[in-house]
């Protein structure tokens, strides 16, 4: 451990360069994506604080999850995993425990989810809680929650840091009550609050007061997995939420598709031509995702769900657009490459929070799209992109699955451009690659292939 208290017990994230295929021809091809990375964490949260055991049946299995089930595991939690019909992996059986077990340490890898949901599950612990992260994550921000879980009574010790790593000193309880928080840097801190606060003495009454509140959707979707295992969120007004304290239900759930993960394979078919299906697209969905119909649409492509698959065929050309994604932070590298390749210039704005994200995205995307010799410039809470003709070199993933993918999508249309890191979707998709040349080859969707078979491939 340094002296700041900070252990890199995270395996550092090795360098694996990859040469982004060309497309030779349009696309078309059905691409099954892995389970939501946001449904999965919830339910595993959700689930080691119910009443009863609960199964997760078609799960996502990467590096964010795998650091949720650790966390869990080592507050005392029974996390089995039994095989499932999920075409990624088995499912999950969590049988909980109470009170959770303390004296342990929780490294969060780069897992925004793990770092905000768990902090405050360590204060129902006896004992202290040490919770690390990546290096390459100990920026992201923490302070208001921080602040917040010292307000409903979590003991922390954050050496004055107010970021990672901290210790939360559990005292087997938490009181809960009123508190404001300025959830301006992360919806998640929210998120990490409500989906504890059915646990805490006396539930709670949470107010945001801040600039803006990013990732509307993903707070929804924690109202509606809380709802789901009859916690009943009051919303007496935006940004105010009331908790009752009472129970969490055992439930058994099916996650969804990871509709942001499948934004990339989507994106595909408008910068190759062609088109690209994605199966088990939900007529409903609090993703973020689900605004992938009404985006792709504007920005020249044909949607259509059908069987409850989502198939987006290229339209003529790409339409630059203007377009506000505050509610869907998690969409703009896609939709950044997309602008990229547009018949004009556009901008995307509400997004300053994204400079906290795995890297400064804005930053990142900016000087990743000059590298290419295109033309795009930071806003003060968004980016502007002017589509130039690009040439190829090394795309810089910064340690960010989504720059990743970001890379892949200009790799299609311009020859000679490597990712620096491809290893950097092990983050929400480890199979990346693999799906990628199954995509380009044609193929359709992996079916029932075993874990094994996907590792082998
Ligand atoms: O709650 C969640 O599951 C998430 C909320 C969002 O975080 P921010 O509000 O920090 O953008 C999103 O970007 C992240 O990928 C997942
Ligand atoms: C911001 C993201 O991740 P995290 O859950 O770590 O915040 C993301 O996946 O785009």
């Amino acid at each position: 451990m340094r002296a700041d208290g900070y252990s890199p017990t995270s395996a550092p994230i090795g360098r694996e360069p990859w040469r982004a295929p060309v497309a030779d021809g349009p696309i078309h091809a059905t691409v099954t994506v892995p389970g939501s990375k946001s449904l999965t964490n919830r339910e595993l949260v959700l689930a080691s604080l119910a009443d009863a055991p609960s199964r997760l049946a078609a799960p996502l299995h990467s590096d964010d999850s795998a650091r949720m089930i650790d966390a869990l595991r080592a507050l005392g939690v029974g996390i089995e995993l039994v095989p499932g019909s999920g075409a990624y992996g088995d499912d999950i059986e969590v049988t909980p425990v109470w009170p959770l077990r303390g004296d342990t340490e929780v490294d969060c890898g780069q897992a925004g989810t793990v770092m905000r949901f768990v902090a405050g599950l360590g204060g129902f612990s006896h004992g202290d809680v040490t919770l690390t992260a990546h290096e390459s994550a100990l920026h992201r921000p923490m302070g208001a929650m921080i602040t917040a879980l010292r307000d409903v009574g979590v003991d922390i010790d954050d050496g004055g840091r107010w970021a990672l790593p901290f210790i939360v000193r559990g005292h087997g309880h938490v009181r809960g009550g009123e508190v404001t928080i300025d959830a301006s840097a992360s919806s998640q801190f929210v998120s990490g609050l409500l989906l504890a606060a059915p646990r805490f003495d006396v539930g709670l009454h949470l107010v945001h007061e801040g600039a803006r509140l990013p990732s509307i959707p993903h707070i929804d979707m924690t109202v509606e997995t809380l709802a789901h295992r009859g916690v009943h969120v009051e919303r007496p007004a935006a940004g105010e939420w009331i908790v009752p304290a009472g129970p969490v239900r055992g439930k058994d759930v099916a996650i969804e598709p990871d509709l942001s993960n499948a934004a990339p394979f989507l994106a595909a078919a408008m910068i190759a031509g062609g088109s690209v299906s994605v199966p088990g697209w939900p007529a409903h969905s609090t993703q973020p995702g689900a605004m992938l119909t009404e985006i792709l649409t504007l920005m020249g492509a044909r949607a259509v769900r059908r069987g409850g698959s989502l198939t987006i065929t290229a339209g003529a050309g790409i339409q630059g657009i203007d377009l506000d994604l505050s509610a869907a932070g998690e969409l703009v590298p896609t939709i950044f490459a997309l602008a990229a390749f547009a018949d004009a210039p556009s901008t995307l704005h509400g997004i300053g929070h994204i400079r906290g994200h795995e890297t400064d995205r804005i930053a990142a995307l900016v000087a990743e799209l000059r590298g290419l010799g295109g033309e795009a410039d930071e806003l003060a809470d968004g980016i502007r992109i002017v589509p130039r003709p690009l040439h190829g070199g090394t795309w810089h993933a910064h340690h960010d699955h989504r720059m990743a993918t970001t890379g892949a999508l200009f790799g299609l249309a311009v020859p000679g451009v490597e990712v620096d890191d491809i290893g950097t979707t092990a983050k929400t998709m480890p199979e990346f690659p693999q799906m990628w040349q199954r995509m380009l080859a044609g193929e359709g969707a992996p079916g029932a292939m075993s874990e094994e078979s996907m590792r082998a491939s």
